[in-house]
């Protein structure tokens, strides 16, 4: 059953950096805090437990010593574990808002800059990406705290004994130097790993996409075979990461001891001439271990480096320039005159339309019709600001699209798409979606004008059922594509093959329907059948990019290339498909539509 519940956009409760807002500094600062607490207690331990040998070797009682030993060793506990809870915090929430910018950015760039990016890689970078990337400023608390152990630990060494001191300082270069080489080697690595995993997601979604094609086709094997090219190469670039962590690894796992014993040696000479107690001993071992463990800043500087190649990747969604707005607003009741001037549109070097002085009168319906790729959709796309014209303006009602406020454009302009985008809600929500919000009966009213009322009213909670539950054929979701943009319908709407799924007297019906149920504007629809071409006012047939002519149906149709378009060459008019009994076509009569 259909209830009057009305889909307002809720406010979710939103995670902390999950709008998009950056965190701030508190979540690293807490890691930091943590972890340098855990390195001061590391660096403060050796030395009390020496002391606490000494006293116990001596006098069998060290007082306050031992608590303070228990105790300090009881924080280094705590203090990890907090450590480790405050970096997992400071993941999420670092991940929430990158993913949260990086999709921001991706929604309000110009569509067209949006193209490069196949959803395979889209996917990869918002998830995989967002998720390495929002590891770094907990790695690099961690790692400016993993410093301190070694340094401090070399500091406090000094204190105990200058000469152990000196012994580790000696071998501190050789483990420097083996971080730098891993640090420059893995980057590249890690860049073309991260490119090579996005281009099998993508090549995986296409193919998904396509399941049926291929299914069709029987080229199931070849297809697995193009997805999985790139995996010998992934795993190749995999192996040479692993190949420099484990040499990294390695080469300071060898040092470490080496320096340990280096250190333990001279530390029982020192012993041994009387310049070092057995707690000494025990402090100096345990703190050339410390200042050794450098080496062990290899794993998170490994993290660094592929969070700043994932971060890469994530802003590059981000900082897709964004299509801007102006600050106009639309004339009261305008009829929503449409006109294109100087318009140029040029991708990779090739025109792919120009139009000039066209001029399509408020509240006519003009049918753009031409071959595949004569540039119906880009003119449908600049028509209604979904990309801008690399030359010239597109104006509505006299105001030039770039110059109106955002929500002016989106309220009097609406698209309905071949394959529209329905999200994850209820079938009352997809269509409700919009830039306004239309009460429950204007949905159910849209619903009504685009034929989809029906059957929605057969699914099992009618307008509430949940897309996910509703199985919905091909001309069906086309229906509540359309009905969408029958409810948000402004003084302009375009339909850009929005039909083409529906059978000739289903199409035949909406157009009634949109003639007299929903609000009055003007029309621009892209179509590939006579029958919508001969309903309409006007015809602009479009070839190679360019306008080729205007005029009406049956004025066209005299034109075998005209006719070539609908790949008929038939005497009649093409529109024999329209339903019989149809109502006369009122025609607004243009006052001025010339290319
Ligand atoms: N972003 C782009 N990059 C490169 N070429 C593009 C881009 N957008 C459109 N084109 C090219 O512009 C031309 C017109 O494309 P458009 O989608 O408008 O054709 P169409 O007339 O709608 O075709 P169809 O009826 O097959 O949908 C095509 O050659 C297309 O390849």
């Amino acid at each position: 059953m259909w209830t009057s519940r009305p889909w307002g956009r809720q406010t979710p409760r939103t995670r902390e950096g999950a709008d998009g807002s950056a965190p701030g500094r508190a979540p690293e600062a807490l890691v930091l805090l943590c972890s340098v607490g855990a390195a001061a207690v590391a660096v403060a331990q050796p030395l009390v437990l020496g002391r606490t040998l000494d006293l116990l070797l001596r006098d069998g009682d060290a007082g306050r010593w031992l608590p303070l030993s228990a105790g300090l060793l009881l924080g280094e506990l705590l203090l990890d574990s907090l450590t480790s809870l405050f970096t997992g915090r400071c993941n999420a929430v670092w991940t929430a808002s990158i993913r949260s910018r990086a999709l921001r950015g991706l929604l309000r760039a110009v569509p067209d800059s949006a193209r490069p990016h196949p959803p395979g890689d889209v996917g990869t970078r918002l998830t995989l990406n967002a998720a390495d990337a929002g590891g770094a400023p907990a790695a690099r608390a961690a790692l400016g705290a993993s410093l301190i152990t070694p340094l401090g630990a070399l500091v406090a060494l000094a204190f105990v004994d200058v000469w152990v001191a000196a012994c580790v300082l000696t071998g501190l270069p050789a483990l420097a130097l083996v971080l730098r080489t891993f640090a420059r080697d893995t980057g590249a690595s890690v860049a073309a790993y991260q490119r090579t995993q996005s281009l099998i997601a993508s090549r995986l979604l296409e193919a998904l996409d396509g399941a049926a094609t291929i299914g069709a086709a029987g080229t199931g094997d070849r297809e697995r075979a193009r997805i999985l090219a790139p995996l010998a190469e992934l795993a190749a670039q995999g192996r040479h990461m692993w190949a420099l962590h484990g040499r990294a690894l390695g080469r300071s796992n060898v040092l470490v001891p080496l320096l340990t014993l280096a250190a333990t040696a001279v530390g029982g000479l020192r012993l041994a001439a009387g310049h070092l107690s057995v707690g000494d001993l025990l402090a100096a071992c345990r703190y050339a271990q410390l200042a050794a463990g450098i080496g062990g800043a290899a794993t998170l500087l490994g993290a660094l480096v592929r969070a700043r190649e994932a971060r890469r990747r994530t802003q590059e969604l981000e900082w897709m320039p964004p299509l801007k707005y102006g600050s106009r607003r639309l004339p009261q009741d305008g009829p929503g005159e449409l006109e294109l001037r100087g318009v140029r549109v040029v991708r990779d070097g090739r025109q792919v339309l120009r139009a000039d002085h066209l001029r399509v009168p408020g509240g006519s319906t003009v049918a753009v019709v031409g071959r595949s790729g004569a540039g119906k959709s880009v003119l449908a796309a600049v028509a209604g600001r979904l990309i801008d014209p690399d030359e010239g303006h597109v104006l509505l009602d006299g105001v030039p699209l770039d110059r109106l406020t955002r929500e002016a454009l989106r309220t009097e302009v609406a698209y309905a798409f071949e394959r529209p985008v329905l999200g994850e809600g209820t079938i009352a929500e997809a269509v409700a979606t919009g830039s306004r919000q239309p009460a429950p009966e204007q949905v159910r009213h849209a619903a009504l004008a685009a034929g989809a009322d029906s059957f929605v009213q057969r699914l099992p909670h009618g307008y509430d059922t949940p897309l996910a539950e509703a199985p919905l054929s091909g001309g069906e979701h086309q229906r509540l594509g359309l009905a969408r943009a029958f409810a948000h319908a402004g003084r302009l709407l375009v339909m850009d093959d929005a039909t083409s799924s529906l059978d000739t007297a289903t199409e035949h019906e909406v157009n009634l329907a949109l003639r007299r149920s929903v609000r009055r504007g003007t029309r621009l629809v892209v179509a590939h059948r006579p029958s919508v071409a001969d309903r309409a006012d006007l015809v602009l047939w479009l070839e190679a990019g360019e306008v080729r002519a205007v005029g009406t149906h049956r004025e066209l149709w005299h034109r075998a290339g005209y006719r070539a378009v609908f790949g008929t060459d038939t005497g009649g008019t093409g529109a024999e498909d329209v339903t019989p009994g149809d109502e006369p076509v009122r025609r607004h009569e243009p006052e001025e539509v010339r290319p």
